[in-house]
């Protein structure tokens, strides 16, 4: 395609990646943008004494080997997250010094499915249509052998890693997670896992350098893209008054969102299929302030898991060398939707009662929480990412990526490693840039 003009919809870091491949290759990318910022699911909070809150994505771990060569290419470092002290858990409601005796051997069983599921084209597992039309919460109760160790290998997994409650996720979905992101230990771990660094400034600053890095004028802030024609001649693309025209598209957007819009001609009924069953995922995270980080006076690591409760896990998200302490918590699928019900007051409070279930008398009383509600932004609509429903890999898997005349389709849910993630998205970005430029 050398000099073709490609319109990019969506600034997250899968359309950044793909601009810039393009525009690496000679080719001429337009990125159009809904909101009045790049980054997408990545958003930075300044914190008042220094240093900054990520509401949005915020780890990157090894093998994740595109997101260190940007984080280099563009001047920034990483950090890691902290390391010392020692774990809280709950089970059962109470504490506990180890994980459920079963929980070892499930996700070993887990991984040894996965093992046999190609992350290109789950549906041709053996096993694929059995897996799909089976849930991970059902999976769980007849494989876990007690009721606490499936809640809490439900919740870790299909919450911690899907953001989702785990009968909503097919058990070949999670396989497939699984397998992306290189195994449970991988995905599921600190240090030697994906939440192993920080990025100073956070993922947003990263975006926003790579967005710098575009040539002059290829990038259009507030420019939600509407409608999208294609024909032997090329591509229109809408975007409120403007329609700009080029040589092909790449939708670099999570596929519930591309379902959004309109096509001329409409698009396939079986593509159109697969953006009516890949609902986002619901995660809430909320920072808690401290003036310090009081636990870890106790040998506490500020990393808590529970089976019971709204939060499912914790971490320790304060910033070396700057004062306070922050606990940033999440709740997952049905807990998170039970908190987005409550009006704000009642929410804070359950959320404050929780970290003290945790964490004890001093959890109390914040001096802020911080949250972001992904699920009522109209440009994410919900995180981590988008999830095939049960029975939808087999039937609507291989659409996920196949190209519709001129229209392309990138974003982190087509990733075939580290999908979900900052670099599935980079990946997914730039394979489809390449698949243009073919
Ligand atoms: C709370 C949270 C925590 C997370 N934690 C991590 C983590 O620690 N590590 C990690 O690797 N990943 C994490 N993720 C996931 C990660 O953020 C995503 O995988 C990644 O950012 C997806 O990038 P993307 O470019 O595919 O999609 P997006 O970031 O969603 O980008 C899509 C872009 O398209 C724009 N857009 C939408 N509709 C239109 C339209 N009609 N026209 C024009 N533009 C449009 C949006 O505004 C957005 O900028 C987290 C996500 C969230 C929300």
């Amino acid at each position: 395609m050398g000099g073709g003009r490609v319109i990019v919809v969506g600034a997250g870091f899968s359309g950044l990646a793909c601009a810039l491949a393009l525009a690496e290759a000679g080719a001429e990318p337009l990125v159009l943008e809904a909101r009045d910022r790049v980054g997408g699911r990545t958003l930075s909070r300044p914190l008042p004494g220094g240093g900054w809150l990520d509401l949005g994505a915020q780890w990157i771990g090894p093998t994740q080997d595109r997101m260190y060569a940007l984080v280099a290419a563009y001047g920034l470092e990483t950090f890691p997250s902290p390391a010392v002290g020692a774990p809280t858990r709950l089970l059962d409601g109470r504490p506990a010094t180890g994980e459920p005796a079963g929980l070892a051997g499930l996700l070993d069983t887990l991984d040894e499915l996965a093992a046999g599921v190609d992350p290109v084209a789950p549906w041709r597992a053996t096993g694929a249509a059995e897996w799909d039309r089976m849930t991970l919460g059902g999976w769980l109760d007849a494989t876990a052998g007690d009721p606490v160790t499936a809640r809490y290998a439900g919740r870790l997994l299909a919450g911690g890693l899907l953001a989702a409650s785990p009968d909503e996720v097919s058990l070949l979905q999670m396989l497939f997670y699984l397998r992306s992101g290189g195994g449970a230990g991988s995905l599921l771990g600190m240090a030697g896992g994906a939440q192993q660094d920080r990025i100073v400034g956070g993922p947003a600053a990263l975006a926003q350098r790579m967005a710098d890095a575009l040539p002059p004028g290829r990038l259009r802030l507030g420019a939600p893209v509407e409608a999208i024609a294609q024909d032997a001649a090329g591509v229109r693309v809408r975007a409120g008054d403007e329609v700009h025209a080029g040589d092909a598209v790449v939708v670099a957007l999570a596929p519930a969102l591309a379902g959004r819009v309109r096509y001329d001609p409409p698009l396939p009924a079986l593509r159109d299929g697969l953006t009516q069953r890949m609902p986002m995922g619901a995660a809430l995270k909320v920072h808690a302030r401290y003036p310090t980080p009081f636990w870890r006076a106790d040998g506490r690591s500020g990393v808590a898991t529970t089976d019971t409760g709204p939060l499912t896990e914790t971490v320790d998200n304060s910033l070396p060398g700057l004062p306070g302490g922050v606990l940033t918590g999440f709740s997952y699928g049905a807990q998170a939707r039970a908190l987005r019900r409550l009006p704000d007051a009642a929410r804070r409070a359950a959320l404050c009662d929780a970290l003290v279930a945790l964490f004890g008398p001093a959890a109390a009383e914040p001096a802020e929480l911080i949250e972001y509600d992904w699920s009522a932004d109209p440009w994410t609509r919900g995180c981590f990412c988008g999830l095939l429903t049960p029975g939808s890999w087999c039937d609507y898997g291989p659409e996920l990526r196949a190209p519709v005349g001129r229209v392309h389709w990138a974003g982190t849910e087509t990733a075939t490693r580290w999908s979900g993630y900052l670099e599935g998205a980079v990946t997914a970005g730039e394979r489809a840039a390449a698949e243009v430029l073919d």
